[in-house]
């Protein structure tokens, strides 16, 4: 490993690179990267680094994946039409992150407020901070060289000859395709565009509308409506409250809402809490389990999505079953394809760029020959052992990329089988008390916090990749 000190251009800072040594001819592979959001760009840096030749198809024209917001919303306003053109990202215009950015940055790129115009210096910014960040990622890393815009991959599968064949076409000209041969596929399509809507009794007679929150952008479509909005993440939380300031009347409906009655949300005149919807009807009628009954004029479904992968083709190897993607080895490796075949970023409840971030490092090993997979049998025999333990704790197969209590381990596994640096103290801490904050204060988590101690931790670790945060905490002192 080198280590490399490179000004860029555009930047106001120098930033310490790590660059593998080439490797020899034979375990260099040619990779397909599925997917130029934050997934795919950080899969193109790994790959790239240990000498790999990439090549990045993304179906937009511009790279950033979720983060690239647009008032545009589809023709089917939840998602169930298979025909509707995509619109890939689900952002709402008001949306600011949910983690710290030192949490939400990669590993060796922190997402430090850069003081240019035009950027949001904030620590919990707007999504088009995220943006930037992104794109200064890939220009500081070489990577948008390396990407096909809008180019839509609408094949994968494996030949004969042990290679896999990608075909895409242009977005904007069907006419222009393209068939590929690849040594390896890395996946990184995303996971938050094919809308899972809540199944409920009646539904097919109640007169209101749908909406899922993969189509919501503003609140002013629900001016004086009476909204009934379903879920309880973080997305419902934000929508909630922000369609509260123009709507008649919120009433959200979640799983974890553990009274038995209806409750008045405090702070707000307008916002009740429910547990789940018994059924509607077609007067217009909503009823919740919690006995309660309301007419609505629209159900907002903030349900969560469904992965979706409609290019690939394993003559059924790999399927998408009540939304486990499998089977697949850590939430990467499918074993029969193992390991010309990768998902990155799959897992959710997670710190999502750093995680990317070791996945891609993992994956960008194995195929070189660095790091060694077990047997395919042992892969199989550990994926059994997983499905068998959630199976025994009831735990339903829609969790099973759900990594709300194992992210740090498995980083930390990740971590060890690269033989990179493990997951910083301060950012698990910072992650635990932002998630905690996210709950208990999720009006005002995102302007006021107690962790500055944290915050200089994490800066002063900064230094390494960001020589100049030296200087700049030396005068801030
Ligand atoms: C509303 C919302 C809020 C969020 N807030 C946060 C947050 O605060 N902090 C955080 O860390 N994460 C947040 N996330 C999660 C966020 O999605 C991830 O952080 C991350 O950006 C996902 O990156 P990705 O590359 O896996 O997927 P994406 O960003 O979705 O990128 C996938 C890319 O693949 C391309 N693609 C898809 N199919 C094809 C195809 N067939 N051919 C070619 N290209 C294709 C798409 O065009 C897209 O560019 C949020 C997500 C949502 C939906």
């Amino acid at each position: 490993m080198i280590l490399k000190n490179v000004i860029f251009s555009n930047q106001p800072y120098t930033r310490t690179l790590v660059c593998h040594l080439p490797m020899s001819q034979n375990s260099s592979k040619n990779v397909a990267v599925i997917g130029a959001g934050s997934a795919g760009l950080v899969a193109a840096r790994e790959l790239q680094r240990e000498g790999h030749r990439v090549v990045v198809f993304e179906r937009e024209n511009q790279l950033g994946g979720t983060w690239v917001y647009t008032p545009d919303t589809e023709s089917d306003p939840v998602g169930i039409d298979p025909n509707r053109e995509i619109v890939h990202s689900s952002l709402y215009s008001s949306l600011r992150v949910n983690l710290p950015r030192e949490v939400m940055g990669f590993g060796d790129y922190p997402f430090v407020a850069k003081k240019k115009p035009g950027r949001d210096p904030r620590r919990y910014p707007s999504h088009g901070e995220v943006l930037e960040y992104l794109n200064d990622f890939a220009v500081d890393f070489g990577i948008i060289g390396v990407v096909r815009f809008g180019m839509e991959v609408g094949f994968v599968g494996k030949m004969e000859n042990g290679k896999w064949k990608v075909s895409c076409r242009k977005r904007e000209n069907d006419d222009l395709f393209a068939n590929e041969e690849y040594d390896a596929v890395v996946i990184c399509n995303g996971h938050y565009t094919e809308p899972r809507i809540a199944d409920i009794p009646g539904i097919e007679v109640w007169p209101g509308k749908q909406i899922h929150s993969h189509n919501y952008r503003v609140p002013d479509p629900f001016r004086d409506q009476v909204v009934v909005l379903i879920g309880g993440a973080a997305s419902a939380t934000d929508i909630s409250r922000e369609i509260a300031e123009v709507a008649k009347e919120v009433h959200i409906s979640s799983r974890s809402a553990t009274s038995g009655v209806p409750m008045k949300l405090p702070g707000y005149d307008n916002i009740w809490l429910h547990n789940m919807i018994e059924a509607v009807g077609s007067d217009g009628g909503v009823n919740f389990q919690d006995g309660s009954k309301i007419l609505a004029d629209i159900i907002l479904h903030c349900t969560g999505y469904k992965y979706h992968f409609p290019f690939l083709e394993t003559n059924g190897i790999v399927t998408v079953d009540d939304n486990r993607v499998g089977p697949l080895y850590k939430h990467v490796f499918p074993p029969a394809f193992a390991p010309s075949l990768s998902f990155v970023g799959l897992p959710w409840k997670v710190i999502p760029f750093f995680l990317c971030e070791l996945q891609s490092k993992w994956i960008a090993g194995v195929l070189s020959g660095r790091i060694s997979l077990p047997s395919k049998e042992d892969m199989n025999a550990d994926i059994e052992a997983f499905y068998s333990s959630m199976a025994a704790s009831c735990i339903p197969k829609r969790y099973t990329h759900n990594m709300d209590d194992s992210q740090f381990d498995y980083d930390d596994w990740l971590a060890a089988q690269c033989g990179s640096t493990p997951f910083e103290e301060w950012r698990k801490q910072m992650y635990l008390i932002s998630r905690k904050n996210k709950r208990t204060l999720p009006e005002t988590y995102r302007d006021e916090w107690d962790d500055d101690d944290l915050i200089i931790q994490a800066h002063e670790d900064f230094v390494k990749y960001i020589p100049e945060l030296a200087q700049e905490q030396k005068l801030s002192r």
